[in-house]
């Protein structure tokens, strides 16, 4: 039995949590400048900021009394002057005043800096913390192919090093900027009451200082960039090298050395940077400070050629406390105002910060809820899936739309995970999504319909039974969407520019060898017809799958079998056409109702670190132990998991990898059906299991299966001969459907595959250790592959 319910924790927790703001309503919005977004994320401090800046102006009047009270000292008490000219016996009692007041002003500027630096942290840390939840809820509600256009340490080192970055700025720079504004105002207006011609001579080269100073900021703000580059690529590698897949990888292959020299490169390059970073600007603040010490002298000797001059204006006079008062707050001055440059200047440098964190919250998630979409009801869906007319291209990655950009950054290894590019930031990507979508949109609203001249597709269009039932019961007017047997008939149609030249026949794709079926799209290219960057990963596809029914997907490695079950939960949207469940298109009902709807088993099963429990949770986290036992049971994995030491509580390790490839595809079965989706996608990977487990596995399978709409990515032959309707797809297309006897007869695509890669109906599957034959023998295979996981 497994263990009582976990305490809620972030994944079991039953009522939604409320939906977070509005990334843009906590850090403003693309086109405010960066100044105002920093405003904008601390507005919900203004309370707090409004007593902090009471204190700075506090404490900065108090410091800027002393000095008068020094004067006084001097002028008053200690000398004071005589009617006929002489000095006069100390005057005690205003000495005593004097100095009282001299021991409170620190005092209290210590208690007020205390409460201050209470205030700020909390402000900062505050400001930071709700800059760190946006962006991650904003990552969050980002597309799928922007995760796999991005890599994972890139999209880490924003929300750690990033946010980091921008602390000192949230937690002290706006304090520090104020506080010493105000010292620096107030020491200035009493260094003009004291002597206006002292004062000219400390401002004398401020206004040089300053345009230096904007100047190293500019400096200091590019290599602050490349400085988080730098670490965003060192955190992608430990994060590519040091998990478990990369590890193991980098085993097999001996790469270790290599993978040690790429970080200990990347290593140099960052601490390179950070010196850089560090030395820029000394040798300013070093000339700054060295001016600041030599004005004493300097005011000395003008006070004395003044003095001695009788240059004096209006009658003024300098007087020794005016003289050591002066230099007092000279030297008072010369503290905030380096510190103020300093300030200014990581400013400008947390700018380049800011301006990576507010580029991810820029970016437009591409798929997201329609205004006014309606929840899909679980209970009200049969499950019918049609895709119509559908066109699909992935977006154009990163590096490709940034020449120089990702390829520069070398890091990539590629891999099924990583097919897209493998970019430092993600500048690029909002530049090519926007137009994409746009595009888009331009095209579903302008009826525009694929042109096509092929009339061998015309008798690939699937459905299933009852052509057209489902058609017409698409909400959207058949005028507005024209149907497929208009488009194939020749029915004239508006020809967007963009549209791909007519493509060659079906017949063509059925004539050649499967194993060249992959090419097809490069032959196309050659003939000029589609360039290689206008590739369609699925090209004017239409197909119906009734309620209940079980479909088959075949053909070729990169025929476009994944991307065509990802559309259905919509975790890529169509470039063209639309997808409707129950005649609905998924593009009109909210994407949380539709995952309710939509279950998928994926070839690699992904398992968090957490125990089996909390993973098989985490498809409902109000599921019972009983519920959970019973699904688990169903999925062939009840017994196995009581067999282990804790069972119910065995923790999975990082992505499962503590359990093998057929457990964690019976666990992820468990998952489904405790979620109980009523359409679900099924990735059949035989190659990942062993002759033990396959058994176990198909039978979970068909229990899964039973009783819901299924599309399976099919690997067994038992799943394509249960099949009601078999898909062969090859480059993007549907070039034939029908049921095995069908298709057999037909001699096509499914044929080749079926004698090739079935032997003719003899192969039930081909498993990682072996090769099971439809009778239930089996043949072990040569053992040459190490590990399911690892890529050979
Ligand atoms: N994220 C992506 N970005 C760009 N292209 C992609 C992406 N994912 C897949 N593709 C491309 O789309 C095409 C179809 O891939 P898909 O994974 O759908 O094929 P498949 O038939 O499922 O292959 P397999 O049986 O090997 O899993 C391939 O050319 C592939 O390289």
């Amino acid at each position: 039995m497994p263990a009582p319910v976990p305490p809620a924790g972030p994944r079991t927790t039953t009522a939604p949590p409320p939906p977070p703001p509005p990334p843009t309503a906590i850090a403003g919005t693309r086109d405010q400048p960066v100044l105002r977004r920093i405003a904008t994320l601390l507005s919900p401090y203004k309370a707090q900021l409004a007593l902090v800046a009471l204190a700075v102006v506090v404490s900065a009047g108090l410091t800027s009394v002393a000095p008068f009270l020094t004067r006084s000292v001097f002028d008053d008490a200690l000398f004071p002057a005589t009617p006929d000219g002489t000095v006069g016996p100390p005057d005690l009692t205003l000495l005593y005043w004097l100095i009282g007041g001299l021991i409170a002003i620190p005092l209290v500027s210590a208690l007020i800096g205390v409460g201050q630096t209470w205030l700020t942290t909390r402000i900062g840390n505050g400001a930071m913390a709700d800059l760190r939840v946006a962006l991650f809820a904003h990552l969050e509600r980002m597309e799928l192919a922007f995760f796999t256009s991005t890599r994972t340490g890139d999209i880490q080192s924003r929300l750690a090093n990033d946010v980091g970055g921008v602390r000192s700025v949230l937690t002290s720079t706006a304090t520090s900027i104020l506080q010493n504004v105000v010292t620096v105002i107030a020491a200035f207006v009493s260094m003009i009451v004291l002597s206006w011609q002292l004062t000219i001579i400390t401002l004398v080269l401020m206004p040089l200082f300053m345009v230096i100073q904007v100047r190293v900021g500019k400096r200091r703000k590019a290599l602050q960039r490349r400085t988080q580059e730098s670490l965003s690529e060192m955190t992608a590698i430990t994060e590519e090298s040091l998990g478990v897949s990369g590890v193991l990888l980098a085993k097999v292959f001996n790469r270790a050395d290599v993978e040690v020299e790429r970080y200990r490169r990347e290593n140099r390059r960052q601490t390179r940077l950070q010196v850089k970073n560090a030395m820029t600007g000394q040798t300013f603040f070093s000339i700054v400070s060295t001016f600041f010490g030599l004005t004493p002298a300097i005011v000395y000797l003008v006070a004395g050629l003044l003095i001695n001059g009788g240059t004096l204006v209006g009658g003024a006079v300098l007087t020794a406390g005016t003289i050591v008062a002066f230099t007092t707050l000279q030297s008072r001055l010369q503290q905030p105002l380096v510190q103020l440059m300093r300030v200014t200047l990581d400013v400008q440098t947390s700018f380049a910060l800011f301006g990576r964190l507010f580029e991810y919250l820029d970016l437009e998630p591409a798929i997201q809820d329609r205004p006014g979409a309606r929840a899909l009801r679980k209970d009200e869906v049969r499950g019918e899936v049609e895709l119509r007319d559908v066109w699909f291209r992935y977006p154009q990655t990163r590096a490709e739309s940034a020449p120089g950009g990702a390829a520069a950054s070398g890091g990539g290894r590629g891999g099924k995970g990583g097919r897209g590019a493998r970019g430092r930031s993600g500048r690029g990507y909002r530049a090519l999504e926007v137009p994409v979508v746009a595009a888009l949109t331009d095209m579903a609203g302008a009826n525009v319909l694929p042109p096509t001249s092929a009339p061998g597709l015309a008798a690939a269009v699937p459905v299933v039974d009852e052509p057209g039932a489902a058609r017409g019961s698409a909400e959207r007017p058949s005028a507005e969407r024209p149907t497929a047997e208009g488009t194939r008939a020749g029915t004239p149609s508006a020809v967007h520019p963009d549209d791909p030249a007519p493509l060659p026949e079906a017949r063509k794709y059925l004539d050649i060898d499967v194993t060249d079926l992959a090419q097809v799209g490069e032959d196309l290219d050659a003939d000029g017809r589609i360039s290689d960057s206008e590739k369609w990963a699925l090209a004017d596809l239409s197909l119906t799958v009734r309620a209940g029914q079980l479909a088959a997907l075949v053909g070729p490695s990169g025929s476009g079998k994944t991307t065509l079950t990802y559309l259905v939960p919509r975790l890529h949207e169509v470039t063209r056409g639309a997808v409707l469940i129950d005649g609905v298109d998924v593009r009109d009902v909210t994407q949380g109702s539709l995952a309710d709807v939509v279950g998928m088993v994926t070839q690699e099963p992904y398992l968090f670190h957490g125990t089996i429990t909390e993973n098989l949770r985490y498809a409902r986290a109000d599921a019972t132990d009983a519920e959970i036992v019973e699904a688990c049971r169903a999925a062939n994995i009840h017994d196995r998991i009581v067999s282990f030491a804790d069972g119910y509580e065995t923790i999975t390790g990082e992505r499962g990898f503590r359990l093998s490839g057929g457990e964690k595809q019976r666990l992820s079965i468990a998952r489904v059906l405790i979620k109980d989706p009523k359409i679900l996608i099924l990735d059949e990977a035989t190659s990942a299991l062993d002759t033990a487990t396959e058994r176990l596995v198909q039978q979970a399978l068909e229990r899964a299966m039973a009783d819901r709409t299924t599309f399976a990515i099919a690997h067994r032959l038992s799943t394509i001969m249960n099949a009601d309707v078999i898909f062969g797809v090859a480059d993007g297309r549907l070039v034939e459907h029908g049921t095995h006897d069908e298709l057999l007869r037909r001699g096509g695509l499914y044929a080749r595959l079926y004698a090739e890669q079935f032997g003719g109906g003899a192969v039930e599957a081909r498993l990682a250790d072996a090769v099971q034959f439809a009778d239930g023998t089996t043949i072990p295979r040569a053992a040459t592959h190490p590990h399911p996981d690892v890529p050979v």
